[in-house]
Protein backbone atom coordinates (compact mmCIF):
# COMPACT_ATOMS: atom_id res chain seq x y z
CA UNK A 1 0.00 0.00 0.00
CA UNK A 2 2.66 2.61 0.76
CA UNK A 3 4.37 1.62 -1.68
CA UNK A 4 1.63 1.93 -4.35
CA UNK A 5 1.27 5.48 -2.98
CA UNK A 6 4.81 6.04 -3.38
CA UNK A 7 4.65 5.37 -7.21
CA UNK A 8 1.33 7.23 -7.55
CA UNK A 9 3.63 10.36 -5.62
CA UNK A 10 6.26 9.85 -8.22
CA UNK A 11 3.87 9.54 -11.17
CA UNK A 12 2.78 13.28 -9.66
CA UNK A 13 5.98 14.55 -10.05
CA UNK A 14 6.50 13.00 -13.67
CA UNK A 15 3.59 14.17 -14.94
CA UNK A 16 4.72 17.77 -13.71
CA UNK A 17 7.59 18.12 -15.27
CA UNK A 18 5.68 16.77 -18.47
CA UNK A 19 3.57 19.63 -17.94
CA UNK A 20 6.20 22.05 -17.70
CA UNK A 21 7.91 21.22 -20.96
CA UNK A 22 7.56 23.36 -23.77
CA UNK A 23 8.12 20.46 -26.05
CA UNK A 24 5.84 17.50 -24.33
CA UNK A 25 1.74 18.41 -23.40
CA UNK A 26 0.81 14.95 -21.97
CA UNK A 27 2.18 12.56 -19.75
CA UNK A 28 4.78 9.78 -20.89
CA UNK A 29 3.39 7.15 -22.71
CA UNK A 30 5.68 4.77 -20.80
CA UNK A 31 3.51 5.46 -17.42
CA UNK A 32 0.72 3.80 -16.18
CA UNK A 33 -2.41 5.81 -15.68
CA UNK A 34 -2.83 7.21 -12.08
CA UNK A 35 -4.73 5.45 -10.00
CA UNK A 36 -7.98 7.59 -9.85
CA UNK A 37 -9.88 5.63 -7.11
CA UNK A 38 -7.02 7.80 -4.97
CA UNK A 39 -8.57 10.72 -5.52
CA UNK A 40 -12.64 9.51 -5.93
CA UNK A 41 -14.84 10.40 -3.20
CA UNK A 42 -13.57 7.80 -0.73
CA UNK A 43 -9.76 7.98 -1.83
CA UNK A 44 -7.35 8.96 0.42
CA UNK A 45 -6.70 11.75 -1.91
CA UNK A 46 -10.23 12.69 -2.41
CA UNK A 47 -11.19 15.81 -4.22
CA UNK A 48 -13.95 16.08 -3.04
CA UNK A 49 -13.44 15.72 0.27
CA UNK A 50 -10.77 17.96 0.63
CA UNK A 51 -13.67 20.52 -1.11
CA UNK A 52 -15.61 19.70 2.08
CA UNK A 53 -12.93 19.92 4.49
CA UNK A 54 -11.54 23.18 3.29
CA UNK A 55 -15.04 25.09 2.87
CA UNK A 56 -16.26 23.48 6.54
CA UNK A 57 -13.41 25.06 7.66
CA UNK A 58 -13.84 28.13 6.28
CA UNK A 59 -16.88 28.12 7.74
CA UNK A 60 -16.20 27.27 10.96
CA UNK A 61 -13.70 29.85 10.47
CA UNK A 62 -15.69 32.88 9.74
CA UNK A 63 -18.47 32.14 12.73
CA UNK A 64 -15.25 31.83 15.09
CA UNK A 65 -13.93 35.72 13.70
CA UNK A 66 -17.43 37.17 13.17
CA UNK A 67 -18.45 36.08 17.32
CA UNK A 68 -15.35 36.78 18.28
CA UNK A 69 -15.42 40.46 17.43
CA UNK A 70 -19.22 40.76 18.31
CA UNK A 71 -18.72 40.01 21.65
CA UNK A 72 -15.69 41.79 22.13
CA UNK A 73 -16.71 44.98 20.64
CA UNK A 74 -20.51 44.72 19.73
CA UNK A 75 -22.47 42.77 22.75
CA UNK A 76 -19.46 42.68 25.14
CA UNK A 77 -19.44 39.35 26.93
CA UNK A 78 -16.07 36.39 28.30
CA UNK A 79 -17.54 34.36 26.12
CA UNK A 80 -15.73 35.49 23.20
CA UNK A 81 -13.02 32.92 24.03
CA UNK A 82 -15.30 30.49 22.81
CA UNK A 83 -15.19 31.17 19.26
CA UNK A 84 -11.80 32.53 19.25
CA UNK A 85 -10.89 29.12 19.85
CA UNK A 86 -12.72 27.88 17.03
CA UNK A 87 -11.32 30.38 15.01
CA UNK A 88 -7.50 29.22 15.92
CA UNK A 89 -8.54 25.64 15.45
CA UNK A 90 -10.23 26.03 11.99
CA UNK A 91 -7.07 28.38 10.68
CA UNK A 92 -4.92 25.29 12.43
CA UNK A 93 -5.97 22.73 10.14
CA UNK A 94 -6.26 24.62 6.79
CA UNK A 95 -3.04 25.72 7.43
CA UNK A 96 -1.92 22.30 7.63
CA UNK A 97 -2.97 20.80 4.75
CA UNK A 98 -2.38 24.05 2.69
CA UNK A 99 1.20 23.99 3.44
CA UNK A 100 1.65 20.64 2.75
CA UNK A 101 -0.27 20.91 -0.71
CA UNK A 102 1.74 23.60 -1.58
CA UNK A 103 5.38 22.74 -0.42
CA UNK A 104 5.11 18.89 -0.22
CA UNK A 105 2.38 18.63 -2.78
CA UNK A 106 3.02 14.54 -3.29
CA UNK A 107 2.27 14.00 0.34
CA UNK A 108 -0.89 15.98 0.41
CA UNK A 109 -4.12 13.91 0.84
CA UNK A 110 -7.10 14.00 3.89
CA UNK A 111 -5.11 13.09 6.72
CA UNK A 112 -2.29 16.42 5.79
CA UNK A 113 -5.86 18.36 7.51
CA UNK A 114 -4.62 16.50 11.02
CA UNK A 115 -8.27 16.52 11.75
CA UNK A 116 -7.95 12.90 13.27
CA UNK A 117 -4.71 12.82 13.88
CA UNK A 118 -3.97 10.70 17.66
CA UNK A 119 -7.74 10.10 17.82
CA UNK A 120 -9.56 10.49 20.10
CA UNK A 121 -7.05 12.05 22.51
CA UNK A 122 -6.77 15.24 20.44
CA UNK A 123 -10.72 15.63 20.07
CA UNK A 124 -11.26 15.05 24.35
CA UNK A 125 -8.47 17.27 24.79
CA UNK A 126 -9.91 20.39 22.45
CA UNK A 127 -13.18 19.49 24.13
CA UNK A 128 -12.07 19.56 27.95
CA UNK A 129 -10.62 23.07 26.89
CA UNK A 130 -13.84 24.32 25.11
CA UNK A 131 -16.45 22.86 28.12
CA UNK A 132 -13.80 24.43 30.63
CA UNK A 133 -13.94 27.74 28.95
CA UNK A 134 -17.55 27.41 28.56
CA UNK A 135 -18.49 26.93 31.67
CA UNK A 136 -16.03 29.58 33.48
CA UNK A 137 -17.14 32.14 31.76
CA UNK A 138 -21.25 31.33 32.30
CA UNK A 139 -20.57 30.50 36.26
CA UNK A 140 -18.13 33.20 37.19
CA UNK A 141 -17.90 35.76 34.14
CA UNK A 142 -16.34 38.65 36.23
CA UNK A 143 -13.58 36.01 37.98
CA UNK A 144 -9.94 36.94 37.51
CA UNK A 145 -8.69 33.98 36.43
CA UNK A 146 -4.57 35.30 37.12
CA UNK A 147 -2.76 36.07 40.30
CA UNK A 148 -1.84 39.66 40.96
CA UNK A 149 -4.29 41.13 38.78
CA UNK A 150 -1.79 39.24 35.95
CA UNK A 151 -5.10 38.63 34.07
CA UNK A 152 -4.40 41.42 31.04
CA UNK A 153 -0.54 40.75 30.75
CA UNK A 154 -1.54 36.80 30.68
CA UNK A 155 -4.08 37.47 28.04
CA UNK A 156 -1.17 39.32 26.09
CA UNK A 157 0.77 37.00 26.12
CA UNK A 158 -1.39 34.11 24.75
CA UNK A 159 -2.20 35.79 21.99
CA UNK A 160 1.18 36.61 20.70
CA UNK A 161 2.01 32.43 21.81
CA UNK A 162 -0.79 31.91 19.56
CA UNK A 163 0.60 34.06 16.74
CA UNK A 164 3.93 33.17 16.89
CA UNK A 165 3.01 29.56 17.07
CA UNK A 166 1.56 29.27 14.48
CA UNK A 167 3.61 31.22 12.36
CA UNK A 168 7.07 29.04 13.03
CA UNK A 169 4.81 26.00 12.54
CA UNK A 170 3.91 26.96 9.15
CA UNK A 171 7.07 28.34 8.81
CA UNK A 172 8.61 24.99 9.57
CA UNK A 173 6.80 23.23 6.89
CA UNK A 174 7.46 25.61 4.39
CA UNK A 175 11.15 25.52 5.16
CA UNK A 176 11.58 21.62 4.99
CA UNK A 177 8.68 20.99 1.71
CA UNK A 178 9.18 17.98 0.83
CA UNK A 179 11.62 16.58 4.00
CA UNK A 180 8.24 17.33 6.23
CA UNK A 181 5.99 14.50 6.53
CA UNK A 182 3.14 14.14 9.29
CA UNK A 183 3.75 10.61 9.46
CA UNK A 184 7.49 10.70 11.29
CA UNK A 185 9.50 8.61 8.53
CA UNK A 186 11.73 5.32 9.49
CA UNK A 187 13.05 4.77 5.67
CA UNK A 188 14.66 7.83 4.19
CA UNK A 189 12.84 9.08 1.07
CA UNK A 190 15.12 9.59 -2.13
CA UNK A 191 13.69 13.36 -1.87
CA UNK A 192 14.35 14.15 2.16
CA UNK A 193 17.49 16.01 2.65
CA UNK A 194 18.23 17.61 6.11
CA UNK A 195 17.46 21.39 6.61
CA UNK A 196 19.25 23.55 8.82
CA UNK A 197 18.55 27.01 7.98
CA UNK A 198 15.77 29.52 8.34
CA UNK A 199 13.55 28.44 11.01
CA UNK A 200 15.67 25.15 11.37
CA UNK A 201 18.55 27.25 12.58
CA UNK A 202 17.10 28.62 15.63
CA UNK A 203 14.69 25.79 16.36
CA UNK A 204 15.97 21.97 16.03
CA UNK A 205 12.06 21.01 15.95
CA UNK A 206 10.29 24.05 15.36
CA UNK A 207 6.85 22.83 14.14
CA UNK A 208 6.65 21.29 17.46
CA UNK A 209 7.88 24.44 18.88
CA UNK A 210 5.29 26.10 17.35
CA UNK A 211 2.36 23.34 18.11
CA UNK A 212 3.15 23.71 21.74
CA UNK A 213 3.01 27.36 22.11
CA UNK A 214 0.23 27.61 19.96
CA UNK A 215 -1.45 25.10 22.08
CA UNK A 216 -0.65 26.95 24.98
CA UNK A 217 -1.17 30.00 23.87
CA UNK A 218 -4.97 29.35 23.33
CA UNK A 219 -4.98 28.30 26.55
CA UNK A 220 -3.70 31.22 28.41
CA UNK A 221 -5.93 33.43 26.13
CA UNK A 222 -9.29 31.24 27.41
CA UNK A 223 -8.24 31.83 30.99
CA UNK A 224 -8.21 28.01 31.01
CA UNK A 225 -5.91 26.92 33.86
CA UNK A 226 -6.72 23.35 34.15
CA UNK A 227 -6.63 22.85 30.34
CA UNK A 228 -3.34 25.15 30.59
CA UNK A 229 -1.00 22.66 33.00
CA UNK A 230 -2.91 19.23 31.78
CA UNK A 231 -2.05 20.58 28.04
CA UNK A 232 1.74 21.52 29.45
CA UNK A 233 1.97 18.01 30.73
CA UNK A 234 0.32 15.76 28.12
CA UNK A 235 2.43 17.93 25.15
CA UNK A 236 5.83 17.72 26.67
CA UNK A 237 5.08 13.99 27.02
CA UNK A 238 4.36 13.71 23.57
CA UNK A 239 7.10 15.70 22.32
CA UNK A 240 9.94 14.55 23.93
CA UNK A 241 9.08 11.25 23.44
CA UNK A 242 8.68 11.54 19.68
CA UNK A 243 11.63 13.42 19.45
CA UNK A 244 13.70 10.72 21.00
CA UNK A 245 12.08 8.46 17.91
CA UNK A 246 12.44 10.82 15.35
CA UNK A 247 16.05 11.91 16.20
CA UNK A 248 17.16 8.12 16.66
CA UNK A 249 15.83 7.79 12.27
CA UNK A 250 17.72 11.48 11.65
CA UNK A 251 20.62 10.08 13.26
CA UNK A 252 20.43 6.82 11.06
CA UNK A 253 19.87 8.79 7.93
CA UNK A 254 21.90 12.09 8.06
CA UNK A 255 25.08 10.31 10.52
CA UNK A 256 26.99 13.07 11.80
CA UNK A 257 25.75 15.81 10.37
CA UNK A 258 22.61 15.44 12.06
CA UNK A 259 24.43 14.55 15.56
CA UNK A 260 26.73 18.25 14.88
CA UNK A 261 23.29 19.72 14.43
CA UNK A 262 21.74 18.70 17.35
CA UNK A 263 24.80 20.09 19.29
CA UNK A 264 24.75 23.34 17.60
CA UNK A 265 20.66 23.67 17.81
CA UNK A 266 18.42 23.52 20.77
CA UNK A 267 14.85 22.52 20.65
CA UNK A 268 14.02 25.77 22.96
CA UNK A 269 11.21 23.84 24.10
CA UNK A 270 11.34 24.21 28.33
CA UNK A 271 12.68 21.06 29.46
CA UNK A 272 13.68 19.07 26.31
CA UNK A 273 17.12 20.47 24.81
C1 LIG B 1 6.21 16.21 11.64
S1 LIG B 1 7.76 16.48 10.83
C2 LIG B 1 8.53 17.45 12.12
C3 LIG B 1 9.80 18.05 11.72
C4 LIG B 1 10.58 18.69 12.85
N1 LIG B 1 10.63 17.79 13.97
C5 LIG B 1 9.94 19.99 13.26
O1 LIG B 1 9.43 20.05 14.37
O2 LIG B 1 9.93 20.94 12.47
C6 LIG B 1 8.53 14.93 11.02
C7 LIG B 1 9.49 14.55 9.87
O3 LIG B 1 10.45 15.56 9.72
C8 LIG B 1 11.73 14.97 9.51
N2 LIG B 1 12.71 15.92 10.06
C9 LIG B 1 12.80 16.39 11.32
N3 LIG B 1 13.80 17.27 11.44
C10 LIG B 1 14.35 17.37 10.22
C11 LIG B 1 15.40 18.15 9.68
N4 LIG B 1 16.08 19.01 10.44
N5 LIG B 1 15.70 18.00 8.37
C12 LIG B 1 15.00 17.14 7.60
N6 LIG B 1 14.00 16.39 8.04
C13 LIG B 1 13.66 16.50 9.33
C14 LIG B 1 11.71 13.65 10.26
O4 LIG B 1 12.52 12.69 9.64
C15 LIG B 1 10.24 13.27 10.18
O5 LIG B 1 9.98 12.35 9.18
Amino acid sequence: MANQNHNEDDRFLHQRRDCESPLTSSPSPTLPPPDLNLYARHGRKSLSGIALRSFCLGIALSIGVTLTLTLLVIVPSSLWRLPFFLAALSLFHFLEFYTTAAYNTPAADIASFLLTANWPAYAIAHSAAAFECLVTNLLWPERSWAPMHAGKILLLLGWMATIVGQTVRSAAMVKAGMSFNHVVQQRKGERHVLVTDGVYAVFRHPSYFGFWWWALGTQMVMGNVICFWLYTAVLWRFFSGRIKVEEEFLVKFFGEDYVNYRKRVGTKIPGIP
